[in-house]
């Protein structure tokens, strides 16, 4: 069984699942795709995902697509490995990774993506950030992290007191995020700048940034 990740750990869901794979102590392949090349809109990679989109992982016949469902899938099948991001022995727990893993996919990323491209991707393309739609997302930013910090303030992490997958997805925009000017959305709740301290800290996402250099500090 051979895990090859394809993608490029600059790229926010590759290094989400690059994280993973190293909370896990997996050994695996990553194998470059070069977007500036556009070889993810080319057929070999389309047959792995038809959106064209990185990243991808195969393992021997499989091929899975979607950085969070890839996320889930290691994290189920290597669940004695590394360190356990599902809480896989209690079902209680496990349903609050789930309902957390939600809220960073449908209201956290919606609102951290577009503020992050503005200011770190339109410019790689000649534009000037759109202040109108950093503004419109940073409010709805705001109220999301207005619901953490009030979480945050019973349980150490997003779905208790523990590490888990939900807090892991959070990661790679929030880091690209802390190197911009909206980085005082997080440094102005306490208890949020708390978690990102701490989540941002541990040793497996420590690697994966070192990849994340598309910014200059
Ligand atoms: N929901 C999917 C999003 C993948 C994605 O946006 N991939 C980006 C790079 S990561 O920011 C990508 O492939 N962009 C190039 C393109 O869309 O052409 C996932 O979580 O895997």
């Amino acid at each position: 069984m051979v895990l090859k990740l394809y993608g490029t750990p600059m790229s926010t869901c590759t290094s989400r699942v690059l994280t993973c794979l190293h909370e896990k102590s997996l050994d695996f392949e990553l194998v470059p795709v070069d977007l500036f090349a556009g070889e993810h809109k080319q057929p070999p990679f389309l047959a792995k995902n038809p959106f064209g989109q990185i990243p991808a992982l195969e393992e021997d016949d499989l091929t899975l697509f979607e950085s969070r469902a890839i996320t889930s899938y290691v994290a189920e099948k290597f669940k004695g490995s590394g360190y356990d991001l599902i809480r896989h022995e209690n079902l209680k727990e496990a349903a609050s990774v789930k309902v957390w893993t939600e809220v960073e996919s449908h209201r956290y990323n919606p609102a951290i993506a577009p503020i992050v491209f503005q200011f770190l991707v339109a410019p790689l393309q000649g534009n000037l950030p759109d202040q109108t739609i950093i503004d419109a997302n940073l409010e709805k930013l705001g109220k999301v992290l207005d619901v953490y910090e009030a979480k945050l303030t019973s349980t150490k992490y997003l779905a208790g007191d523990f590490y888990s997958l939900a807090d892991l997805h959070h990661l790679p925009y929030t880091y690209y995020l802390m190197k911009t000017p909206a980085a005082s959305v997080v440094n102005e709740r306490p208890h949020v700048k708390a978690w990102w301290e701490d989540i941002s800290s541990r040793p497996a996402f420590k690697k994966v940034a070192e990849g994340m250099n598309f910014v200059k500090k």
